[in-house]
C-alpha cells in the first residue's frame, strides 16, 4: 500500500539537512552506523536522506528481487557518479536492450577459458610484485601503491593489451588523483551530489562542464582513458588488417576483422573505445583494494597463514588454484567481509513490491511480509549488510573467519544471489541449522560483475606468490580505518590511503 516506506522503522535523524546521509557514508570506520543500525532494526529499515527517504535492505529475498527486476534502476546520485567517471555510453549506462548485446560481446573476455588465458600475464604481474617487495629497504610496507600498480597493469594487458608504460604516466597519475578526490569526500560534496541528482540530464551534463578542479581532474581523467581506447583501436585494426594475430587480449579480439573488414562481434570501434574508462577503473582498485584488506586479516592470524603457506608450497608448480581449500576460503572470506562496493543504490522506475524472507513490523505494529514500494524510491542495496546478517552467517558474522566456509557440503539450490561463493550449506554441529550463505560481492542480476572471474584468479595467482615468499604482520601502531570513497578504502592515521603491513622474506 502507498505510504507503507514511511512507516518502517529507522533510526532518528541527526539532521534535517542530511539525515543519517553523514553517519552512513561518512563515518570514521565504514558500517560504524550501519551494522549497528541493522542489529536494532533488522534486515530492512529506513534512513533519512538529504532529501526524501532511503530504504536499506539486506533481506536475502527482497534483494534477489531487487537486483533481478526492470522495475529499478540505478539512483540517479550514482548514475551521475558513473556518467561523470566513465561516460555515457559505459555498459553500466546504456539503455537495457544495448546493453544485453553489449555485455555479450565483451563477455568473450570474461569465460573462465579467456581468464585461464590471462593467468601468464598475472603471473609476470605478480613476480613484478614480489621484485618491488624484495627491493624495499624498510619492513614497514604501504602495499596500497604496489597492489594498485599491479591490478591496472594485468588490466592494460589483458584487457587492453597495454604494457603499463603504454598507458601513459598522464593516465596513470590522473586516475591516482581520482582515488585521492574520493579519499577527501566531504559533507559539502555530499550535498551537492544530493542536489544535482534531482536536475534534469540536460542540466546535470551542463553542470558537470563546471571548471571546478575535481571535475576538472575527472573530466581529464575520461578524455585520457577515450583517447587512449580510441588509439588501440586504430592499431588493433591496422594490425588485424596486416594479418598480425591480435587475439591476445580483449580488445583486441573484439577488433579481429574478417576479409569483408566488419568485426566478429559487429561492435563499433567507439562504442569499444567508450569502455576504456570502465575497464580501467572496475578492475584496479575493487580487486586491489580486497587483496589489501584480506592481507591485512592474513597478518592478525599467524596460524592460518601457516597454513595457508604450506597449502601453497604443497601445490607449487600445480596452476589448479580452484582445488586449494585454503586459498579460495580466504578469497570468499575477504570478499565477504570486504565487499568493495558496501552499498549500492536504486530507484523504483513505478510502483512495485518486494518480497520479504522474514516480516517486519511496522511503527503502526501490522507485521508485513512485503513491501510496496512507490515509483521513485530510493532503495538501497546493503551488500556489507547482507554480509553480515547473523541469520544466515551464524553469530561470528563481524569475524573474519575463512574457516566457515570448509564445513558443510556443496550447495545446488535455488535462490543462488551473486555468481561467486554460493558453493556451500553450513551446517551447526549442535542443532543443525543450515545456513546458506551467499556472497553479493559482484552483486547479481543482469549488472553482475563483468570481470568476477578475472578478479578470482588474478587474487588467486597473487596471494600464492606473496604468501608462498613473505609472512606478513601489522604494525604496533596499527591505527587504519576502512572508510566508504565510493568504494571501501583502507585510510591511515593522517586520513590518506595507504595500508601499511610489516613484510618479511621467506628464508
Ligand atoms: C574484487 C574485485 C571486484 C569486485 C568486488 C567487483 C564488484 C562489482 C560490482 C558490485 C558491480 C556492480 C556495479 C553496479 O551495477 O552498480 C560490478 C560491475 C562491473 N565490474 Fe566488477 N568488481 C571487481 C572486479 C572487476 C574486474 C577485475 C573487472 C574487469 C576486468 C570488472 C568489471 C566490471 C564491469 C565491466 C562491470 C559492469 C557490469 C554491467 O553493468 O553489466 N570488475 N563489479
Amino acid at each position: 500500500r502507498p505510504g507503507t516506506v514511511r512507516k518502517i522503522q529507522g533510526p532518528p535523524s541527526p539532521s534535517w539537512i542530511f539525515g543519517n546521509t553523514l553517519q552512513l557514508l561518512l563515518s570514521a570506520q565504514y558500517g560504524e552506523h550501519e551494522f549497528a543500525w541493522q542489529k536494532l532494526y533488522g534486515a530492512v529499515y529506513r534512513l533519512k536522506n538529504c532529501f526524501g527517504d532511503r530504504l536499506m535492505v539486506s533481506d536475502p529475498a527482497a534483494l534477489h528481487c531487487i537486483v533481478n527486476s526492470s522495475h529499478f534502476k540505478l539512483a540517479p546520485a550514482l548514475e551521475n557518479q558513473l556518467y561523470l567517471i566513465n561516460g555515457r555510453k559505459s555498459l553500466l549506462l546504456v539503455p537495457a536492450e544495448e546493453h544485453k548485446s553489449l555485455r555479450a560481446a565483451l563477455n568473450v573476455g570474461f569465460t573462465a577459458a579467456a581468464v585461464r588465458g590471462y593467468q601468464s600475464i598475472f603471473e609476470k604481474a605478480a613476480s613484478r610484485l614480489t621484485e618491488e617487495l624484495n627491493s624495499s629497504s624498510s619492513a614497514t610496507i604501504d602495499i596500497c601503491p604496489l597492489l594498485s600498480f599491479a591490478t591496472l597493469s594485468t588490466i592494460g594487458e589483458a584487457v587492453l593489451g597495454q604494457s603499463p608504460e603504454d598507458l601513459g604516466e598522464e593516465l596513470i597519475q590522473n586516475n591516482l588523483e581520482i582515488v585521492k578526490l574520493a579519499a577527501t569526500q566531504s559533507r559539502l560534496q555530499i550535498l551537492a551530489e544530493a542536489i544535482t541528482s534531482r536536475l534534469p540530464a540536460w542540466l546535470f551534463r551542463a553542470t558537470a562542464r563546471l571548471p571546478t578542479p575535481t571535475l576538472k581532474t575527472i573530466r581529464a581523467a575520461r578524455r585520457l582513458a577515450y583517447e587512449l581506447g580510441n588509439r588501440i583501436v586504430q592499431e588493433k585494426r591496422a594490425a588485424a588488417r596486416d594479418g598480425l594475430d591480435t587475439d591476445g587480449d580483449l580488445f583486441g579480439v573484439l577488433l579481429n576483422e574478417d576479409a569483408s573488414g566488419t568485426t566478429k562481434n559487429g561492435l563499433a570501434g567507439d562504442v569499444l573505445a567508450a569502455q576504456t574508462a570502465l575497464m580501467l577503473t572496475a578492475g584496479q582498485e575493487t580487486t586491489a583494494t580486497t587483496l589489501i584488506l584480506g592481507l591485512r586479516e592474513l597478518a592478525r592470524l599467524p596460524a592460518f597463514q601457516a597454513d595457508l603457506r604450506s597449502e601453497i608450497t604443497t601445490n607449487a608448480g600445480n596452476i589448479a588454484y580452484d582445488s586449494m581449500p585454503l586459498l579460495n576460503a580466504f578469497i570468499k572470506e575477504s570478499l565477504r567481509m570486504f565487499p568493495v562496493v558496501p552499498i549500492d543504490d536504486r530507484i523504483a522506475r513505478q510502483d512495485t513490491v518486494i518480497p520479504l524472507s522474514e516480516k517486519i513490523t511496522l511503527s503502526t505494529g501490522e507485521d508485513i511480509s512485503e513491501i510496496f514500494i512507490e515509483k521513485g524510491q530510493i532503495v538501497s542495496i546493503a551488500i556489507a549488510s547482507f554480509q553480515r546478517l547473523e541469520s544466515r552467517w551464524g553469530k561470528d558474522a563481524h569475524e573474519f573467519n575463512p574457516n566457515r566456509w570448509l564445513q558443510g557440503s556443496a550447495y545446488s539450490g535455488g535462490e543462488a544471489l551473486g555468481p561467486y561463493a554460493n558453493l556451500w550449506v553450513l551446517h551447526d554441529g549442535h542443532d543443525s541449522i543450515a545456513y546458506f550463505p551467499r556472497s553479493l560481492s559482484f552483486l547479481g542480476g543482469p549488472h553482475n560483475c563483468l570481470g568476477w572471474r578475472f578478479a578470482i584468479s588474478e587474487m588467486q595467482i597473487f596471494i600464492c606468490e606473496l604468501v608462498r615468499r613473505f609472512s606478513f604482520a601489522l604494525p604496533e601502531d596499527d591505527a587504519l580505518r576502512i572508510r566508504l570513497a565510493t568504494t571501501l578504502m583502507p585510510v591511515m592515521s593522517n586520513g590518506q590511503k595507504g595500508a601499511p603491513l610489516i613484510v618479511s622474506r621467506i628464508s
